[in-house]
């Protein structure tokens, strides 16, 4: 029988971004990609994200999280996922702090009020390496998302960034406008990606106010997506487009992302745990 099995898990969200929690610490069980899917599809814990906590790899830390995507692959960031992870931790406790580790790096968490809480999610990178990029971006036009007429591209010039997961921020009038379900999935898979990406679809209404839409890689239309907030404010900072700290509405709620001098990007914004359940056994054995 999988160890996953029975095992407790707490169902939130973070302004609507469907997240797990499992706690993994004491079991070197590490979740398969078929496993992921399985609790994916079943009913009350689908998520866009699994956050499995393990045992942490470095002093001062409370945990490596491994996260999972909906279609089984891994990420290397979650923000809204990060923040529920930061929930489950400190919950019942006196901590309002605390450091946490994923693939992409550390990750600083506050608790900002009962169910509010805020990650300093890094620093982005720009370098077309870093995101990654197939090649280098030598026309601003290089992707073109080519639907109606050969001259009138539907989207084109997107900001690319890594938030430690690739971004690509396309800049509209109105996010809704597009058929995202449409564009999204080619767009995720455009040959300049090859990890894939996170695609946005971001309209700036203010200088401290984004609307933004996100297909998700691996996860598809999202209500909310952390990294892509991220994504969007230091992308519309870096063009002018805004100033370096904005609200960034998305179709689940609110984030607030300051893009700090010290280059850091700081997202604040709420939890909310939906239940806690324990996975049903026969999942894992349609997995294996
Ligand atoms: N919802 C997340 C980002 C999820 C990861 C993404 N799908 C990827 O594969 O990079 C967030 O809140 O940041």
């Amino acid at each position: 029988m999988s160890p996953l099995a029975n095992h407790p898990f707490w169902k939130m969200n973070g302004a609507g971004n469907e997240i797990v929690v499992v706690d993994l610490r004491r079991s070197s069980h590490v979740i398969s990609a078929a496993e992921a899917r399985a609790i994916a599809g079943a009913e009350g814990s689908h998520f866009d994200q699994l956050m499995a906590m393990h045992a942490p790899r470095t002093p001062g830390t409370e945990t490596f999280i491994r996260i999972y995507n909906t279609d089984g692959s891994e990420a290397g960031a979650c923000g809204n996922g990060t923040r529920c992870v930061a929930w489950v931790l400190t919950e019942g406790t006196d901590r309002d702090r605390l450091l946490v580790e994923t693939k992409a790096g550390l990750l600083a968490c506050r608790r900002l009020g009962p169910a509010s809480f805020s990650v300093d999610m890094g620093e982005p990178k720009f370098g077309w390496q870093d995101i990654p990029l197939a090649e280098e971006f030598r026309d601003t036009r290089a992707i073109e998302l080519q639907i109606g007429p050969i001259d009138a591209p539907v989207l084109h010039s997107p900001s690319v960034v890594s938030m430690g997961n690739p971004h690509a921020v396309f800049w509209v009038d109105d996010p809704y406008a597009h058929d995202l379900a449409k564009i999204g999935p080619m767009l995720e898979n455009h040959p300049i990606f090859p990890d894939r990406a996170n695609i946005s679809l971001a309209a700036v209404k203010a200088p401290d106010h984004i609307i933004l839409w996100v297909w998700e890689r691996g996860a598809g239309i999202t209500r909310a997506c952390g990294s892509a907030a991220c994504a969007a404010l230091v992308s519309a900072a870096r063009t002018k487009r805004t100033g370096r700290s904005a609200t960034v509405s998305l179709p689940g709620g609110d984030l607030v992302v300051e893009w700090r001098d010290d280059n850091h990007v700081i997202m604040s914004g709420p939890t909310e745990l939906e239940h806690a359940g324990e996975f049903d056994p026969a999942l894992f054995q349609a997995a294996a």
